[in-house]
């Protein structure tokens, strides 16, 4: 049984907003499930819904194998969430906001297990208001982690953090996945998303505009080859078959399936004419080229 099974859901809100318009997806034990999106793609919607906050307009949710809004109270025990906002008690401490936490918890971890794992050791007797954001973020992981959940729901886990904490963060959830715990992770990160998930989808107005493990999602995008549009462009007889060439603003970007061959055509071609291209750079067709693509096109509209 897959941890999360997502089936033809669709949110529509008062006032008529389609935010979700039929996705499915699933996440598997011991899987990161990357939900990627664009501003206002339906991502935070799809999420209350799993996370038991919200009821489908249509379609079905299970999580664990339970409903989790009807059995909220099987559910909630065996998942984590960190939501954007943590909301706990600004004017307790650390270690009393993990100990109140605790003590609702049937098989709680043990506080200072937890405490280390996100490197709070040194602020246990701060309040949380005294915080800092990222170091507020430490805290709403380690509340998370306390239940031992078998699903850790993750939405924008790094927003705020610096890039060393963020890379603990990542450290911490592979750990977790390693352990049998599934994931799901919204995230505007695309390294963080290419770091950590087994397979993802991107959402766009309502829909998922592509799913798979990343090379799935990015195979289909093209590379580029760029330089400054001050030093020409070739004629298309120039480049390998197929390729297409464009001047995008200052720039001369050539798009292609087969980076190496291109880049050596396109070489070849400036040696010929013993023109420089300032600016040269060949970039690999990655998550990011494939999701501003994606994000670009308006047949989901
Ligand atoms: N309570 C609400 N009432 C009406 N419309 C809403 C409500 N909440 C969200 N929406 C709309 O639903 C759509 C999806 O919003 P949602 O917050 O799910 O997107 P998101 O992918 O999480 O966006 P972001 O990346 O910007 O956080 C948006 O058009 C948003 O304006």
């Amino acid at each position: 049984m897959d941890a999360v099974e997502v089936r033809d859901l669709q949110r529509t809100y008062s006032g008529g907003v389609r935010a979700v318009r039929g996705i499915s997806f699933t996440v598997g034990r011991g899987e990161v499930f990357g939900l990627l999106g664009t501003n206002g793609a339906g991502k935070t919607s799809t999420v209350d819904v799993v996370t038991g906050l919200a009821r489908p307009s249509a379609g079905t949710v299970r999580v664990l194998g339970h409903d989790p809004v009807r059995d909220r109270r099987l559910v909630r025990p065996r998942t984590g969430v960190v939501l954007q906002s943590g909301n706990l008690p600004g004017d307790l401490t650390v270690a009393e906001s993990l100990q109140m936490w605790s003590g609702t918890l049937t098989r709680s971890r043990p506080t200072a297990e937890v405490v280390e794992v996100v490197g709070l050791q040194h602020k246990l007797d701060a309040t949380v208001k005294s915080l800092s954001g990222g170091e507020r973020r430490r805290v709403d992981l380690a509340v998370a982690l306390l239940g031992r959940p078998e699903l850790l729901v993750l939405d924008e886990p790094t927003t705020g953090l610096d890039a060393q904490s963020r890379r603990a963060v990542w450290g911490l959830v592979r750990h977790l996945v390693d352990e049998g715990t599934a994931v799901l992770l919204t995230t505007h990160h695309l390294e963080e998303a290419e770091e950590l998930s087994d397979r993802l989808a991107i959402m766009h107005r309502g829909l998922v505009a592509a799913e798979g493990t990343i090379s799935d999602v990015v195979a289909g995008h093209r590379s580029e080859i760029r330089w400054a549009a001050s030093a020409g462009r070739p004629a298309a007889a120039d480049l390998d078959p197929g390729d297409t060439v464009t001047v995008d603003g200052r720039h001369v970007v050539v798009r292609t399936d087969h980076l190496q061959r291109s880049l050596s055509r396109v070489l070849a071609w400036a040696d010929a004419q013993d023109a420089a291209l300032p600016g040269l750079q060949a970039v690999p067709a990655s998550l990011e080229t494939a999701f501003l693509e994606l994000a670009a096109t308006e047949e989901a509209a």
